[in-house]
């Protein structure tokens, strides 16, 4: 898979190691950076991989802040983005069962390398159920589509 990954100045030590970890599993990595520690703007980067995976560029994304909270809501501003906060492997799991998630988010402040690694693996082994599953996602689609 091409996967899209993108975080702030809170997140580069465990992005650089889950980065190499991605390519280890055979996976392609799109690196939104940012790379250095000078402080920046969590919802840039979340708008960059966001972008990136709405537009098809790549097949899912992963976002890596303080927390993990800020920069998924950022990405979640765009149309058809579904990311997911997960500081367990269970969840990680599930977003992608039931919610069909397309962008997997952690903070490096919440969770370790280690653990941090199961969840990715845990997220990307993971395939959606669809069935009434679906049914959900196409409501929160259409939420979207009744913004303005
Ligand atoms: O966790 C975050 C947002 O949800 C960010 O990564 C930052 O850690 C947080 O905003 C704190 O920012 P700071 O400039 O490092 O104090």
């Amino acid at each position: 898979m091409k996967i899209a990954m993108g975080n702030d100045h809170a997140a580069v030590d465990l992005k650089m190691q889950i980065m190499e970890y991605v390519k280890e599993l055979g996976h392609e990595v799109i690196n939104f950076g940012t790379d250095t520690k000078e402080r920046c703007n969590y919802p840039e980067y979340g708008e960059k991989v966001a972008r990136a995976v709405a537009k098809g560029e790549a097949d899912c994304g992963i976002l890596i802040c303080g927390t993990g909270v800020g920069i998924s809501i950022a990405a979640n501003k765009v149309k058809g983005i579904r990311a997911a906060v997960c500081s367990d492997t269970a969840t990680a799991r599930l977003v992608k069962q039931h919610n069909n998630a397309n962008i997997l988010a952690f903070g490096e402040r919440i969770v370790g390398v280690e653990l941090a690694k199961d969840i990715v693996k845990a997220y990307l082994d993971a395939e959606f159920l669809g069935g009434r599953h679906a049914e959900r996602i196409a409501m929160i689609s259409d939420i979207e589509e009744r913004n303005f």
